[in-house]
């Protein structure tokens, strides 16, 4: 159970300070690490905690050599085999030293990998992105959250007044989404569309939906879910609920997909409007984390509200604690969402408490492929 969720004696939780004053006390002692350092039993430790250290030192020089390799398209160009320095060096307008530390950088990042002399190939980080297109346009969107982290205080403290990610996803500004143009929403429409698959794989092989007749996606963006999910249950009808610009994109596309007829549109917004009712099924795929306490709460008893009895809430997005061990994806979304403006990444113990309180039974978490990209609750409404 994670700690927040504990209720412990406060024996237990005196005795629990101390040991941890005192583990502090000498994990921050230099004579310690000296002496950790150098005896044969500690050691692997002490490497391990001085890498996990300078991993977070570096996370930026990391960060901005993936950038620098998506933006010069280096997967793509490296994807049919091997290339010189040179010729790579040329097609990015830098020299061949300053291109030979970028291939260096990238290769003991694992992202590419030395293949002879001033030759490079794909690496298996680099080659992995390749299958999935999304985390290249995760990375270019980046710049807008690496400029508001540039001041990390600022952002902390709301004194950051350009705020480029909050305008990327104006609907943290305009809640009612009235005044949003299409240019305003179509790129973060465009991203969300990138990244679905990986997300729509891993959350119908949690939850299939071939019991279902009707699948209504709220906030379903282009309709990438539902045409994923309108694939794999070909007995589905389907209905999307967005904000009216998204809307129309998503008209658009599942018209070109072939759908239309399978498939009915709703304009409007979930914090003004009812949700349109009829779909035995309901999910919010990356919706609910985007979301204060407050607009969660209204916004589940709304699903709940169009849901027949029996019917069933599908909920899809990343979770804090989910993914075991070092919990990275938490770190990333808490100050990622700060950054937007608005919502909270929550744990599915969390999740469950929102979704009692709003009258659901049955809350189910799944086990998911990669918790990482995607954790998944069901619940009956
Ligand atoms: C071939 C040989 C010899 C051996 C094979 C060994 C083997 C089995 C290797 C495994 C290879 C393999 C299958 C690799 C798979 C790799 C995968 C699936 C990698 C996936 C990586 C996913 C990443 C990095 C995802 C990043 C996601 C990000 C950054 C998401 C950001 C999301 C945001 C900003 C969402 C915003 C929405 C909002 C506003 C919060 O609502
Ligand atoms: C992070 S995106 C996720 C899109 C899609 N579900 C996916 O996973 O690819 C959040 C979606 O919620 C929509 N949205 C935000 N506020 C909304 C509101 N008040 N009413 C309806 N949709 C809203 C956005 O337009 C966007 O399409």
């Amino acid at each position: 159970m994670p700690a927040a969720l504990r209720h412990d004696t406060p024996a237990v939780t005196r005795l629990r300070d101390r040991w941890r004053g005192w583990r502090d006390a000498l994990l921050a002692s230099a004579s310690f690490q000296r002496w950790a350092a150098a005896f044969p039993l500690t050691r692997p430790i002490a490497r391990r905690r001085a890498a996990e250290l300078f991993d977070l030192c570096a996370g930026f020089v990391y960060s901005q050599t993936l950038a620098a390799c998506v933006q010069l398209d280096l997967f793509e160009t490296l994807r049919g085999g091997p290339c010189n320095v040179a010729a790579l060096a040329s097609r990015a307008a830098m020299s061949p030293a300053a291109m030979m530390s970028l291939c260096e950088a990238a290769s003991a990042l694992q992202l590419l990998e030395r293949r002879g002399a001033a030759h490079y190939g794909l690496g298996p980080l680099g080659a992995a992105l390749l299958g999935n297109p999304g985390i290249a346009a995760m990375v270019r969107h980046h710049a807008a959250l690496y400029a508001d982290l540039g001041d990390p205080l600022a952002l902390l403290r709301g004194q950051d007044r350009a705020r480029r990610l909050a305008h990327y996803w104006p609907y943290a500004l305009d809640r009612s989404g009235a005044t949003l143009t299409r240019d305003d929403v179509a790129p973060y429409t465009a991203l969300m569309a990138a990244s679905q698959p990986m997300i729509a794989d891993v959350v119908l092989a949690a939850y299939p939906l071939s019991r279902h007749r009707c699948l209504l996606d709220v906030g379903g963006g282009d309709g990438s879910f539902l045409a994923a999910a309108a694939r794999a249950a070909p007995q589905l009808q389907l209905k999307l609920f967005d904000l009216p610009e998204v809307a129309a994109i998503a008209q658009e596309r599942l018209t070109k997909a072939g759908l239309a007829d399978r498939v009915t549109i709703s304009p409007g917004s979930f914090y003004d409007d009812p949700l349109p009712t009829g779909a035995d099924v309901i999910s919010l795929i990356r919706v609910v984390h985007d979301h204060d306490d407050d607009a969660v709460a209204r916004l589940l008893a709304k699903v709940r509200a169009a849901l027949p009895d029996h019917g069933v809430l599908l909920l899809g997005e990343p979770m804090r604690e989910a993914s075991g061990g070092s919990d990275g994806v938490s770190a990333y979304f808490e100050i990622y969402l700060r950054a937007m403006g608005q919502g909270r990444p929550r744990s599915a113990a969390r999740l469950r408490e929102l979704l009692n309180i709003a009258g659901f039974s049955q809350v189910r978490v799944l086990r998911t492929r990669i918790p990482m990209i995607a954790s998944v609750i069901v619940a009956n409404s």
